[in-house]
């Protein structure tokens, strides 16, 4: 039986507007930070002040979150003095979403008026030094569906949103990235956060040993089933990135009676997402509010 790739869903600058109103005709907070929990990691949004929840199935033109860990609902309210607004729940590729579906929700947030963009997931770990439960500050990826062809800039450039040709050297903001080391020496917990490289792949399948040693010689240091694209479209539209990985599993390179699954990495999620939480909570306190969220 022949297989195809999802059609393209082709979402027009007007799309994106109009969700971008809908939701700002839901509530007053205009945030101008947004934050991507990964999977089993939207414990964040719950210690938001003056939430305001919106299911995503009321929101015009999003997509809905099929997966165990994700929640499906945006969360709008105030972190440390950041007025932000929360993914409960982020959209994947292999959940038959195409490249423009899993990165609706970041164009919206730029018309919103977002300026910043914290992506969090659940990664595997490839770097031999990472353990279970280990923080990854991502300092670059590897977009491995874009590098051949699966990048959500692909067809036809919206000029309104960004330039043609992206560069991705500097998708992960420097100053952003000091901050968060900063934090992590303040909180004395450098022994279980690295910086790495973030590879993308579609999923669903975990990685073959021999995928996994193909992607540590790629130079990766963890491997997950997001993120890359998000952060693509982000810096599309000028967004700040900061982006974390918590490693919830190794990735099998040798022995071939271990085997990943999903239920490990929830549980490793289970264990470990206060510290991000709070690493998360650190670096937001140290930055600077916008005067206009005040
Ligand atoms: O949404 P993220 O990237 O955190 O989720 C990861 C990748 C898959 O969705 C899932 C695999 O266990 O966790
Ligand atoms: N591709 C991939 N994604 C993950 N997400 C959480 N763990 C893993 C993993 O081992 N591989």
């Amino acid at each position: 039986m022949a297989t195809t790739a999802p059609a393209a869903h082709r979402c027009s600058y007007e799309d994106y507007e109009a969700t971008a109103k809908w939701l700002g005709s839901q509530t007053e907070q205009r945030p101008k930070m947004a934050i991507i929990c990964g999977s089993g990691l939207g414990g964040l949004a719950e210690q938001l002040e003056n939430r305001v929840v919106i299911p995503y199935r009321d929101i015009p033109n999003f997509p809905q979150t099929t997966v165990v860990g994700h929640q499906g609902q945006l969360v709008f309210g105030t972190l440390e003095g950041h007025q932000c607004v929360c993914m409960q729940g982020r959209f994947h590729t292999y959940e038959g979403y195409d490249v423009n579906q899993v990165t609706y929700p970041v164009r919206v947030f730029s018309l919103l008026g977002v300026r910043t963009l914290v992506v969090t997931n659940a990664a595997g770990g490839l770097n031999s030094s990472f353990s279970v439960g280990d923080i990854m500050l991502i300092k670059d990826h590897i977009n491995l569906p874009g590098l051949v062809g699966n990048n959500p800039l692909c067809g036809p450039n919206d000029d309104r949103f960004g330039e043609r040709f992206l560069c991705t050297s500097d998708a992960y903001d420097c100053d952003l990235l000091a901050l968060a080391q900063q934090t992590v020496e303040k909180q004395g917990i450098r022994a279980s956060v690295h910086q790495g490289v973030y590879c993308m792949v579609s999923g669903p399948t975990y990685e073959s040993i021999a995928e996994g040693r193909a992607l540590r010689t790629l130079g990766a240091d963890a491997v997950g089933m997001s993120t890359a694209l998000e952060v693509v479209v982000a810096r599309h539209c000028g967004l700040r990135v900061l982006g974390f990985s918590l490693i919830t599993n190794k990735v099998v390179t040798d022995d071939r009676t271990l085997k990943a699954n999903h239920a490990e990495v929830l549980v490793a999620d289970n264990n470990r997402a206060q510290d991000l939480q709070g690493l998360v909570r650190g670096i937001l306190a140290q930055m600077s509010v916008d005067p206009e969220d005040l």
